[in-house]
């Protein structure tokens, strides 16, 4: 560990590879684009892969060897002696499949990294046993994570930072990517609602009766049919229950709430009133990170277009003075991450009589042991309408059994259990290949498998803030167009390098579990676990940034023998349920690994259903009653566990 703290000496820790004048051009659009055969392969040795021209990084630092280097099969040359050794790697993103990997000790020479190859040992978390270190609040971890948590609220420096305003043109505002070829294929997914008295589905969205703006805005957002977790959390919302809901990554969950939470808004006649000294929101949105929080924001602000509801987010790392300002110029949706919240509420610029409806997205973060107890001081806050007085609604694609139990303290005891799939489970969109490394090729591997992804968006995903600076120092060394995401970094870098990924400026993003959830962003074919995660369903999250929609995807992960055999038993499980391959060799591993489950730090992995009891299963296209559940995989889990 220290060793490779020396090890990156030259160190860029804002790493943006600012590539604007680019022109990384490749024979082919990307990925299988040419008659579903993979363009890389073709590439190799024939020179015609235009690298990116260099520029200046974000701090304004200028990119050594001011050129390309990408130059097809010969790559590298000149950047260094790098001995090639056979490492067996087969490259899933290349066709070729082949491909020979430097192994370790084959490098040297390189600067700044004086041959080592090594790669740090993870940094573990503490005993806390959650996840997501770089989320926004309350993560246990480093002292330096304590003293940034909630930047900008009432301890810690002060920040000054005004993001960018939200678009204002109504293209960009229902700006939206197209739903890929499995679109249709949702209808084929058991839905299990448990709970009693579930309304009935819909099947279209002239069914749920939306109001003339809101169905504007839904087809200007592009959606013609709702997916399985809207046709049946609209019904329930509207019903006035509670609802945890739980659907693969990818599958509409924010409409799910939003619509029918705006149209319910819609119909109680609900405007902003600007001037008011204290803003009484109908609506609290809540969601772990600050590019989510920001994301639901815009979605909101977008179906709520043409109407007198205004949508407001309040996020950590965001001048404070300016997040007040924005939330008395009215807000009846206040969208925003736990701890700015909290302080907006304490502040006393936000009552909270008048809260209708809390919506937990990313529910099972929300409620683990980072976030639970600022999610209880919320619901205890002065007004809040205890929860028989509240529609308290929760969204994720996993909910480990324990915090499902905790879940039910905020939610009334005739919930509703909404599960599409199996519970936890990966989108099946999503092609998963495991390869065996070991931490000494790592890094060279992720540079083969990028070459083979080229232009493509792939998020790249480490387990540390250190790595994640390392790694992206490192690709924008090798001339790949990188820049990266984690908690370490000022939310105007952070939002910055969400900004020239989405754009495909900087098409590999290096990101911490800070961006494993929620995030929607277009076109990410592929997503790398440079590391894996200690938990399986972070792992879920994680691949759920491609293969979104519809849309198919691609996700590989680098599984090291000695600190991910805690993890192999939980990823057979899910690479069978999606039914992917599962290497034999994971296969051994796993069933070897007596002992260690890799789920959940929470007890029990995850359900496959509502852990009050089973529930039954709902053909999606044909909604019916209770009684029928063909509960897929609940025995399974006894194995496992
Ligand atoms: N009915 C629909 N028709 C077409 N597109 C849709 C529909 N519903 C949602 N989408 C789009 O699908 C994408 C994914 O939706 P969303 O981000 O809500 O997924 P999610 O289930 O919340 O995913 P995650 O679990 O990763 O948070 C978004 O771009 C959204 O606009």
């Amino acid at each position: 560990m220290e060793d490779w703290e020396d090890d990156q000496s030259p160190v860029v820790t804002n790493t943006t590879f600012d590539n604007k004048e680019s022109s990384w051009k490749s024979a082919g659009d990307g990925f299988g684009s040419q008659d579903g055969d993979n363009v890389w392969g073709s590439r190799k040795g024939s020179g015609d892969f235009k690298s990116f021209s260099s520029g200046v990084d974000e701090n304004g630092n200028k990119e050594v060897d001011g050129g390309n280097s990408w130059n097809g099969g010969d790559c590298f040359r000149g950047r260094g002696s790098r001995g090639r050794g056979r490492g067996g790697f087969r490259n899933p993103f290349n066709s070729d499949s082949q491909s020979d990997f430097v192994g370790r000790g084959g490098r040297g020479g390189r600067r700044g990294e004086g041959g080592r190859g090594t790669f740090p040992q993870e940094r573990r978390r503490g005993g806390g046993g959650y996840r997501g270190q770089d989320e926004e609040v309350f993560s246990k971890g480093s002292q330096k994570e304590h003293e940034e948590k909630e930047e900008g609220e009432t301890t810690g420096p002060k920040v000054s930072y005004v993001p960018p305003p939200p678009p204002e043109e109504e293209n960009s505002i229902f700006a939206h990517y197209e739903t890929g070829i499995n679109f249709e294929k949702y209808d084929d997914i058991l839905v299990d609602v448990s709970g009693s008295n579930p309304p009935k589905a819909i099947m279209t969205f002239e069914e749920a009766q939306l109001c003339e703006t809101l169905n504007r805005n839904v087809a200007k957002s592009g959606y013609v049919k709702p997916t399985p977790v809207q046709k049946h959390g609209i019904p329930i919302i509207f019903a006035g229950r509670d609802l945890m809901a739980c659907a693969q990554t990818g599958s509409g969950k924010t409409a799910a709430f939003l619509l029918p939470i705006l149209q319910q808004l819609m119909n109680d006649g609900v405007a902003t009133s600007k001037f008011s000294e204290v803003q009484e929101p109908e609506v609290i949105i809540v969601a772990p990170t600050r590019e989510l929080i920001s994301q639901i924001y815009l979605e909101a602000r977008k179906f709520a277009y043409g109407t007198c509801v205004r949508p407001v987010v309040v996020y950590g790392g965001t001048s404070t003075g300016f997040t007040i300002r924005e939330v008395l110029k009215g807000c009846n949706v206040l969208c925003g991450t736990p701890g700015r919240l909290l302080d907006i509420i304490g502040r006393g610029e936000v009552g909270l009589s008048k809260v209708r409806y809390l919506v937990l997205d990313e529910a099972d973060r929300m409620l683990d042991m980072g976030f639970e107890p600022t999610m209880r001081k919320l619901v205890n806050s002065p007004g809040m309408p205890p929860k028989e007085e509240r529609q308290t609604l929760m969204f994720s694609a996993t909910y480990p059994e324990d915090i499902q139990r905790l879940a039910s303290d905020f939610l009334k005891v005739d919930y509703l259990f909404l599960a599409v799939g199996v519970v936890g489970g990966a989108c099946s969109d999503i092609e998963q290949n495991i390869i065996q490394v070991t931490r000494y090729s790592k890094r060279e591997q992720l540079l083969e498998l990028l070459k083979a992804t080229g232009t493509e968006r792939t998020m790249v995903f480490v387990e540390t803030k250190r790595s994640a600076d390392f790694i992206a120092t490192f690709l924008c060394q090798e001339k790949v167009p990188t820049t990266s995401i984690h908690g370490d970094r000022e939310q105007r870098e952070r939002e910055k390098a969400l900004g020239d990924f989405r754009t495909g400026q900087c098409p590999v993003l290096v990101a911490t579990s800070v961006a494993a959830r929620g995030l929607d962003i277009e076109q990410v074919q592929n997503v790398i676990n440079f590391d894996l995660p200690k938990y399986i369903d972070e792992y879920v999250h994680r691949i759920g940034r491609t293969g979104r929609c519809g849309n198919t995807g691609r996700a590989v992960s680098f599984f090291d023998p000695e600190s991910d055999t805690p993890l192999a038993r939980a990823l057979v499980k899910v690479l069978s349920g999606a039914k992917q391959e599962v290497p034999s060799w994971l296969e051994e591993v796993a069933y070897s690994a007596h002992g260690t489950t890799g789920f959940s730090p929470h007890g029990k992995v995850f359900a496959s259903t509502d852990t009050r009891r089973g529930g039954f299963f709902q053909k999606n296209s044909e909604p019916q009653p209770a009684a029928q559940s063909t509960s897929a995989g609940d025995d399974d889990d006894e194995d496992w566990e």
